[in-house]
């Protein structure tokens, strides 16, 4: 929950103990010296409700010690709920006014800034013990959600910093663009087309396409194929359970667990064509084999078609990035599975980041929660029935001299799921290594290489060594 900032200073809390049976006596009411930015309200257990502070006030006592109510007095049109949402009345918006009737005995509430709460957080929690009996199931996030968990253990939630950093996102109503493929092969479409491309590769660096031939029954199968194999008993599953990134199918959780500051609520299971460019289909697990064949044949033709429009965009010839560059040569699908989450608040279904490969093309089911990141705006990429989602990645950002922009996208986690999503990765030549830089064409003395040269082992091998929002672009800029 996200609420605006008020001028308001005077902060007027209430400190609850229920266990010494003192919940709302005088003595109990602190006066708080003015917060300068977001507090955090934390119950023992891991919840936290992170908002800039205006005023809490006015907690009623109850005859029993089971409850309380905490009523903020914050104007609606002050208050940020998700992002792009229109400012909720105050009868729509439950956290307003919110009775809190769950706690037990033992609970109790703090009220305390943010580096009190970080400084709180670390004390008496060893993360990477439970970072590793996480992965010692190795039955995922839904193996969490099948356990019957009602709060979301501590590994998941988002940093205090970061989850009080959503205040400096506003609202928008900015939209990503559509673009209609019908009649792709047609001269004069098809300029009109890669007229549309080249924008929306520069100025977003993601794009939704409809109409681009690949039957809905593919899309589908591909979907279900994939909720069959996340669903499926966890014993089965295991068989594949791995962080060896070199292997051609795994399954997983958090590709970045031990390296992120909070892990995502999410399952994947990647098929990786990333070394080998094939996979042969024993090698597929088969409850999702024949969804995943097809699927990979049908994906990449529809690659091929991009990157013609991409190198066109470009002004280059048709074949150069698909042809010369190789660029749709090696491929990943990466699979996942966003379970419902009870506490979508204080987690993420995948944090910020930006994709390495040269493409991505991104199918989604209609749940919803991708978003991208423009101008400082976390702006939705609504479900659009039998539509892919195009974006760019690190590689064509590089090779492009900085033409076409990979943009920052994340998955927010929600309560009502799960969703699936299967991301196609278009990974280039990895073997034997080729060598990519700035293309020759683009660069000149008024426009010089920004980049370094890079081979796609190289970068990949970056990116798995640390968490997945840090997008590892920095590190191949040439220094001017
Ligand atoms: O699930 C989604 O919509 C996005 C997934 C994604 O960003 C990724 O796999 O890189
Ligand atoms: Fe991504």
């Amino acid at each position: 929950m996200a609420l605006n900032r008020s001028e308001q200073t005077d902060y007027e809390v209430y400190s609850i103990h229920p266990n010494k049976r003192k919940i709302f006596k005088p003595k109990n009411k602190i006066k708080l010296k003015p917060i300068n930015g977001p507090v955090i309200i934390r119950l023992c257990s891991p919840v936290h409700f992170a908002f800039n502070a205006d005023r809490l006030s006015h907690t009623k006592e109850k005859k029993e010690a089971t409850g309380f109510t905490v009523s903020l007095s914050l104007p609606p049109s002050r208050i940020l709920a998700r992002q792009n949402q229109k400012a909720p009345k105050p009868e729509e918006f439950p956290c307003l006014r919110f009775t809190l009737k769950w706690y037990t005995m033992s609970d109790r509430i703090h009220i305390t800034n943010i580096n009190e709460s970080i400084a709180e957080s670390t004390k008496n929690y060893n993360r990477v013990k439970e970072l590793k009996a996480f992965e010692d199931t190795k039955a995922g996030v839904k193996g969490l959600v099948d356990s019957g968990i009602v709060n979301i253990p501590k590994i998941f939630i988002r940093p205090p910093d970061e989850l009080a950093g959503e205040l400096k996102y506003g609202q928008n109503n900015l939209q990503v663009p559509v673009i209609d493929f019908t009649r792709i092969e047609s001269h004069i479409r098809s300029k009109k087309i890669i007229d549309e491309v080249r924008q929306a590769s520069k100025e977003w660096g993601f794009f939704q396409v409809v109409n681009h031939g690949i039957p809905p029954g593919v899309l589908d199968g591909m979907l279900n194929g994939i909720r069959r194999f996340h669903e499926q008993d966890a014993e089965v599953k295991k068989e594949y359970y791995s962080r060896d990134q070199t292997k051609k199918v795994i399954y997983g959780s958090n590709v970045d667990l031990y390296t992120s500051r909070a892990a995502n609520w999410r399952d994947t299971l990647t098929i990786s064509m990333m070394f080998s460019y094939h996979v042969e289909p024993h090698e597929l697990p088969s409850i999702c084999r024949s969804a995943i064949i097809e699927y990979i044949n049908q994906v990449t033709k529809l690659g091929e078609v991009v990157f013609e429009l991409l190198s066109e965009a470009l002004g280059l010839i048709p074949e150069h990035l698909g042809g010369t560059l190789e660029c749709g040569r090696g491929r990943a699908l990466v699979c996942h599975y966003y379970p419902a989450c009870p506490e979508p608040n204080l987690t993420l279904g995948i944090s910020k980041h930006t994709d390495p490969p040269f493409l991505t093309i991104l199918l989604q089911d209609q749940i919803g929660g991708l978003q991208v990141l423009r101008d400082n705006h976390w702006v939705d990429v609504p479900p659009v029935s039998g539509s892919f989602v195009v974006n760019i990645g690190n590689f064509l950002q590089m090779i492009s001299n900085d033409e076409f922009k990979s943009a920052e996208h994340r998955v927010l986690a929600n309560r009502v799921g799960p969703r699936i999503s299967v991301a196609c990765f278009f990974t280039g030549v990895a073997v034997p290594p080729k060598i990519y830089g700035p293309i020759k064409e683009l660069i000149s003395e008024e426009n010089p290489p920004l980049y370094k040269e890079f081979t796609v082992s190289e970068y990949v091998t970056k990116f798995y060594s640390k968490a997945i929002d840090k997008s590892g672009l920095e590190d191949f800029k040439l220094k001017g």
